[in-house]
């Protein structure tokens, strides 16, 4: 067992770790690595039939070079308000601000069921385990999802994100694979 602030602490110094890493980073090599992230996961990007992203906030990897390679539709995380649960919504326009001031689709837009999930994270291990922002979004949405059928869930993570571990909790969902620019962990 451990106190709620030991996932804090991890948190704040893996954010400060990313953040350094990525203010290192020129234009191009950032770019040259989420392309290099893009290319680990490529055929199971293509295979998706819903790829489910996220607009990309600060240091994260930006998901786009990876949206490129789908073949299906992309579908993007959508609040309703902010005690509402994350759904996903089809990409077809325009985005605009949602609840949490992350970019999302008009309330419109049809929703989906992602059936390949790109997870943004602040920390992952190589079985698996992950630390995110600390709201369990997506550990909620993930667990309804694999309720309702198949779902790979793929994380993104910048090498210095990946730990040997991290404290996890009983609603804590694993993530099947977890890209790097340089490595792909999957689940055996
Ligand atoms: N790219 C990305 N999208 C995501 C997540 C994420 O971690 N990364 N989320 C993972 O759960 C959900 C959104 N979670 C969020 C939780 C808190 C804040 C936040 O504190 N925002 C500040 C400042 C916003 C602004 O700059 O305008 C705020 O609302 O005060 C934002 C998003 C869904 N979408
Ligand atoms: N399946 C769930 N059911 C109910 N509450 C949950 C569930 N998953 C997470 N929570 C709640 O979400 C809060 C944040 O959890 P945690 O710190 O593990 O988030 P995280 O995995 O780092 O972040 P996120 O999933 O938002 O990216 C916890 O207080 C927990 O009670």
């Amino acid at each position: 067992m451990h106190d709620l602030s030991a996932k804090d602490r991890l948190r704040r110094d893996l954010r400060a770790a990313r953040a350094a890493h990525v203010g290192g980073l020129s234009d191009t090599g950032r770019r040259a690595a989420e392309q290099a992230v893009a290319e680990q996961i490529q055929d199971v990007v293509a295979a998706a039939s819903c790829l489910g992203s996220y607009a990309p906030m600060g240091h994260e990897i930006n998901p786009a070079a990876i949206e490129e390679r789908g073949k299906g539709v992309i579908a993007l995380p959508w609040f309703s308000n902010r005690a509402s649960p994350m759904m996903f919504r089809n990409v077809t326009g325009a985005l605009e601000p949602g609840p949490w001031g992350v970019m999302q689709p008009p309330s419109r837009a049809a929703p989906s069921r992602p059936d390949v999930l790109l997870v943004p994270l602040v920390g992952a291990t190589p079985a698996g385990d992950r630390l995110g922002q600390g709201q369990g979004h997506f550990d909620r949405c993930i667990s309804a999802l694999r309720g309702e059928g198949p779902l790979t869930t793929i994380g993104l993570a910048w090498d210095c994100q990946m730990v040997e571990e991290v404290p996890t909790d009983t609603w804590d969902e694993m993530l099947d694979m977890i890209a790097t620019p340089t490595r792909l962990y999957a689940r055996a």
